[in-house]
């Protein structure tokens, strides 16, 4: 599968977002996103997701032009920068939901004592985290984008998700972004950097530190 959004224009009032962005995203490779805080990171996924109209933009998928949101094709999953799953849903019924395996995730994160029958709201911010990242990307999707996964997260449960995002990554087009950028530079096949609306392909971490990223 491959995603491609072309001459996206973003405007809200009269400030420019995005300025004729390009992306490509594709099966068997993970595509990272930086960019500062309010580059329009999250305005591009909402974009590409269909939960937002953009004042120009062209989304083909495998070459074809999309006219309708992608999320009414069910292909795709997206893990918003926000909380996803309700507070007062039980993590069994959230693991039914999304089709995904609780004894497959009991087995990827044993450390992970959480009573299967208590509900998100009793979770940690770190727990529920975790939950929410495995169910989009174990769903039976084709495409993900998760926006700053990371969040929350321990060091070793950062490395855990490298691991399954590269076993994933064989059969899935993955989008991600996080200000915890190590992680994304190292997952990245394909790095693209927004500034100024601007989308540059960035090929090594000193094209980012001349950026002034970090
Ligand atoms: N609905 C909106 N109306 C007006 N301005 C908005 C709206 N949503 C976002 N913006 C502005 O657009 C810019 C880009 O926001 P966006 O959330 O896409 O950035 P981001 O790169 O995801 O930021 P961060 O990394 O801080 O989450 C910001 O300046 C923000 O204030």
């Amino acid at each position: 599968m491959i995603i491609e959004a072309d001459s996206i224009e973003l405007t809200y009032g009269l400030k420019k977002v995005l300025n004729s962005v390009y992306l490509r995203v594709e099966t068997g490779k993970i595509t990272g996103l930086l960019g500062r805080n309010g580059s329009g990171k999250s305005s591009l996924f909402n974009v590409l997701f269909g939960n937002k109209k953009a004042q120009n933009q062209h989304i083909k998928v495998n070459q074809k032009v999309c006219t309708k949101p992608l999320y009414i094709s069910k292909r795709i999953a997206y893990l918003p920068q926000t909380q996803l799953l309700p507070k007062h849903i039980s993590i069994k019924n959230a693991f039914k939901l999304y089709e995904v395996s609780l004894e497959l995730f009991t087995k990827d994160f044993p450390d992970l004592k959480i009573e299967h029958n208590n509900n998100v709201s009793r979770l940690s911010g770190g727990e529920r985290r975790i939950i929410e990242i495995y169910l989009i990307l174990k769903s039976n999707t084709n495409f993900i984008i998760l926006d700053e996964p990371f969040n929350h997260l321990s060091p070793l449960y950062v490395e855990k998700f490298e691991s399954l995002f590269n076993e994933e990554k064989q059969h899935k087009a993955i989008l991600i972004s996080d200000h915890i950028f190590r992680p994304i530079l190292r997952l990245s096949d394909t790095l693209y950097f927004l500034d100024k609306g601007n989308m540059k392909l960035i090929n090594s971490e000193n094209e980012l530190k001349d950026l002034q990223y970090f």
